[in-house]
C-alpha cells in the first residue's frame, strides 16, 4: 500500500489557495495537512512533506525561508520573484540540501506551451510585443508570465544576434507604449470577467503571428500545480518554471 502525501497550501483562502486545495482534497494520493492564510502561524504546517504558496510577493519569501527551515519541500506560483529573492532562496537550500522548491511564474500546461512556442519563434521576427489580460483583482504588473515570456524572448533574441525592436517613438509622455521589460514592450488589461490571458504578437516583412493562450477558469492550473507536488520531493534544490518537470526544457 502507497502512503499518500501530505500537503500543507499557504495563501488557502485566496482565488488560488481555495482551488488548490479543492484540488488536493480531490486527489486520491494526495492528503491535505493544513490551510494557513495572512496571521497564521505556519509552525510544522501540520506535518505537511510539501506545501504550496499562493500568496502575495512581499510574503512568499518568508513563507518559503520557513519550508526550507522546516524541512519541507515548496510549490510556489506566487508572481513577484526577483533574482535577488532567487538567489536567497538558493543560499538557504544551500544548508538545507534535501529541500526541493518549485517556483513556477504560470502552472498552465497551455500557457507554458506557449511561452515555449514564442521562444521558439523570436528569432525568425524582427518585431514582437506581449498583451497579457487578467482579472481586475490582480495586484501586480506586468504578471510574472508576460515578464518571463519576455525574458525568454529577449534571450533567443540576443542568442540569434537580433537587435532592438524597431520602434521610432520618441515621445510618450503617458507611457502607452507600455513597459520594457529586456527590451521587450509588454501591456497590461484589467478586465473584469478575464481571468489569465496572454498574447505573443510577432511581426515580421508582410506577414504576422500571433500565440495566444486563454485560462477561462482557475482550474486550468491545477494538473500542473499538483505535477509540481509530486515531483518536488524527486527535485532537490531551486527549480524555476515548471517545464522543468514536464520534459519541455
Ligand atoms: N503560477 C501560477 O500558475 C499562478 C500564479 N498566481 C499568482 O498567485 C498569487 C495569488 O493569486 P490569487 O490567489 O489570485 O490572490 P488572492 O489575493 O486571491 O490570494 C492571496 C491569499 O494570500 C493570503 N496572504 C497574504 N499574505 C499572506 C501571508 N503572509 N501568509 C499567508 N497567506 C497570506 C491572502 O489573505 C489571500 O487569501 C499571485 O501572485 C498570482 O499572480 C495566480 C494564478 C496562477
Ligand atoms: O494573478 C493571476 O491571476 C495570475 N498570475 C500569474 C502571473 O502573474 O503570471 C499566472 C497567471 O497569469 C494568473
Amino acid at each position: 500500500m502507497t502512503t499518500s502525501l501530505r500537503v500543507a497550501v499557504i495563501g488557502a483562502s485566496g482565488r488560488m489557495g481555495s482551488t488548490t486545495c479543492a484540488a488536493v482534497e480531490g486527489a486520491s494520493d494526495l492528503v491535505l495537512t493544513g490551510r494557513y492564510d495572512a496571521g497564521d502561524e505556519l509552525g510544522d504546517l501540520g506535518g505537511a512533506q510539501v506545501a504550496v504558496d499562493f500568496t502575495v510577493p512581499d510574503a512568499s519569501p518568508g513563507n518559503v525561508r520557513h519550508c526550507i527551515q522546516h524541512g519541507v519541500h515548496a510549490v510556489v506560483g506566487t508572481t513577484g520573484w526577483t533574482t535577488e529573492r532567487l538567489a536567497a532562496v538558493e543560499s538557504l537550500l544551500a544548508a538545507h540540501p534535501a529541500v526541493g522548491v518549485l517556483i513556477a511564474p504560470n502552472f498552465a500546461v497551455g500557457a507554458l506551451l506557449m511561452m515555449s512556442f514564442a521562444q521558439q519563434a523570436a528569432r525568425f521576427y524582427e518585431s514582437v510585443e506581449i498583451v497579457e489580460t487578467h482579472h481586475p483583482g490582480k495586484v501586480d504588473a506586468p504578471s510574472g508570465t508576460a515578464a518571463r515570456t519576455a525574458e525568454l524572448i529577449a534571450r533567443a533574441r540576443l542568442d540569434a544576434g537580433l537587435g532592438a525592436v524597431p520602434d521610432a517613438t520618441t515621445s510618450d509622455p503617458r507611457g502607452a507604449r507600455g513597459a520594457d521589460v529586456d527590451g521587450i514592450r509588454v501591456h497590461a488589461q484589467r478586465l473584469r470577467g478575464r481571468v489569465a490571458h496572454q498574447e505573443v504578437s510577432f511581426g515580421g516583412e508582410g506577414e504576422a503571428l500571433t500565440i495566444r493562450h486563454d485560462s477561462f477558469d482557475r482550474v486550468s492550473f491545477m494538473p500542473g500545480v499538483l505535477a509540481g507536488v509530486r515531483a518536488v520531493p524527486e527535485h532537490a534544490g531551486l527549480t524555476v518554471g515548471l517545464e522543468h518537470f514536464l520534459g519541455l526544457v
